[in-house]
């Protein structure tokens, strides 16, 4: 079952907004591997401080009280988990449970990975365990109104399975057929309702839709981490209608990685951030050069960083328009002492395809005609060396073009660093999207301490945003004076 340790009591200070950031003091380390373009080699360390009366939000199954220095007391918040209902709370009792089923199917409708199952069973799990009657909600897919190709009729096999009964489907997700099956539901019974997205309501958020939907239960269970960036009825609307509203077990663990472990790292703190734009990953570099004592930069964004440095590019992805963004985060970090490291060699190309031809050279030689598409050798054995130093790694985004053969071996050598140093006790963490793709594909999934199953939610989490499958959850209330 996922854990239910109780994480830090800021640890959702910046994604909720409620106060302000911690205070740090960076102590020093140097740390800063010379082949790399570096902005500067500096203060590493951290301690935080919450100021007394001070609100902070959590995630956890226990509220922790925080003091502050000079304080005399500590209110704290924190959002009520599954974990805190009792088999008193639970038993007989109706529970609508989002998750975020959307796996991926073939042309013969079969699961082709079943990450987010597995991932969403420990819930249901200890739900049927405590006599809970559970009625289990998800998307499947964009459809635009009922289209049967994203029916969830193929989940339910694997549904069973997993858990050990035959699970239920309804045709439906609201209505009287649904309201008579809910009605004939066992306790420990599992009734999965079909997909919530054939109705626009829900992707609108429509109230009226949430209270259908709040109608078939008495309580709810968010643990759609996956969509817990969605404003939708099922994910946020129904909160409304519906109290307790309390998060699962796999919503839990993500904030406590995704957001705990990054607000609090045991340090030094390193993240990899790769992918194919700057553009898309600003948020993030902005909200990490925040928290983060080693900075990585890999994928095709590094070559608007070089060319912002001044250096040829040749027919590399750049983006013109983000040139002075480039320069300002490289000043951004180096005015927060972050090291951050920019590859000294590149994989060029002379096509965009697996069968072209490809040399390594220096991040300072790629000629015209010639694309940069994976980090070189170099690049690959001084990130090593930086990351040896770490006590704590996020990842997000490749370092090159994986999917070809010929340009995947920086991205599978930070999957197999990373896999390497979590065996080792590091904390590792791969923040969803193609880096978990990358991670899967070397084999090392299984080793790492979190890896993420929200793509999108989880960079919104690592920008910093609030979620508002996540904030719209009951409170957890605790003083202590
Ligand atoms: N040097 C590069 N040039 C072009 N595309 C790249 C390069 N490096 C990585 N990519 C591409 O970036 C894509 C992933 O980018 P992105 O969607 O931003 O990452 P993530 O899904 O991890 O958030 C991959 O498909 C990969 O092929
Ligand atoms: O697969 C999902 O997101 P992801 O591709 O960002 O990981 C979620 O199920 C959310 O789906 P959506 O992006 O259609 O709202």
């Amino acid at each position: 079952m996922a854990s239910t340790a109780a994480s830090p009591a800021f640890s959702l200070l910046k994604s909720t907004g409620v106060v302000a950031s911690s205070a740090s003091t960076r102590a020093r380390a140097s740390l800063l591997p010379t082949p790399f373009t570096s902005v500067s080699a500096r203060p590493l360390g951290f301690s935080a401080v919450l100021e007394s009366r001070r609100f902070s939000l959590h995630v956890a199954s226990k509220v922790q009280s925080v003091r502050g220095k000079g304080s005399r007391g500590v209110v704290s918040m924190a959002k009520k988990s599954v974990g805190d209902l009792s088999s008193a709370d639970l038993k007989g009792k109706k529970v609508f449970v989002r998750a975020d089923l959307n796996v991926p199917l073939d042309d013969n409708q079969t699961i082709t990975d079943d990450t987010r199952i597995r991932a969403a069973i420990p819930t249901i799990k200890y739900l049927i365990d405590n006599g809970a009657k559970v009625i289990l909600s998800t998307h499947l897919g964009r459809p635009k109104g009922v289209t049967p190709k994203f029916s969830l009729a193929p989940l339910v096999p694997r549904l069973s399975e997993l858990l050990g009964i035959e699970v239920k489907k309804a045709d439906d997700c609201i209505g009287p057929e649904v309201e008579s099956l809910v009605a004939s539901l066992p306790e420990g019974g599992v009734l999965l309702l079909e997909n919530v997205r054939f109705y626009k309501e829900e992707e609108k958020n429509d109230p009226e839709f949430a209270k259908k939907l709040a109608s078939l239960a008495d309580l709810y269970v968010n643990d759609a981490f996956g969509t817990a960036h969605r404003a939708h009825a099922s994910t946020e609307g129904v909160t409304k209608f519906l109290k307790p509203s309390v998060a699962g077990f796999l919503l839990q663990k993500e904030l406590d990685y995704l957001v705990g472990a990054v607000s609090n790292p045991k340090r030094p703190f390193a993240a990899i951030v790769g992918g194919s734009k700057v553009s898309s990953k600003i948020g993030v570099i902005e909200s990490l050069l925040e928290k983060c004592d080693i900075l990585l930069l890999g994928g095709g964004m590094i070559f608007t960083f070089y060319k912002a440095q001044g250096l040829s590019v040749g027919s590399s992805l750049v983006e013109e328009d983000k040139l002075e963004l480039a320069t300002s985060l490289l000043a951004k970090a180096k005015a927060k002492g972050v090291s951050l490291l920019l590859p000294t060699d590149v994989v060029v190309a002379d096509k965009f395809a697996p069968d072209a031809n490809s040399k390594v050279v220096p991040a300072s030689g790629i000629e015209d005609g010639w694309m940069g598409l994976d980090i070189g050798p170099d690049s690959i054995k001084t990130f090593n060396e930086a990351l040896d130093t770490t006590q704590t790694v996020i990842w997000n985004g490749p370092m090159g073009v994986f999917e070809m053969e010929k340009f995947a071996a920086g991205t599978e050598a930070v999957a197999n660093k990373l896999a390497e140093l979590s065996e080792k006790g590091v904390t590792t963490i791969i923040g969803g999207g193609d880096s978990v793709a990358a991670v899967e594909k070397v084999g090392v999934a299984g080793v790492m301490s979190h890896i993420s199953t929200g793509g999108g939610a989880s960079l919104e989490l690592l920008e910093g945003k609030v979620l508002p499958g996540v904030i719209a959850l009951d409170e957890a209330i605790t003083v202590t004076v």
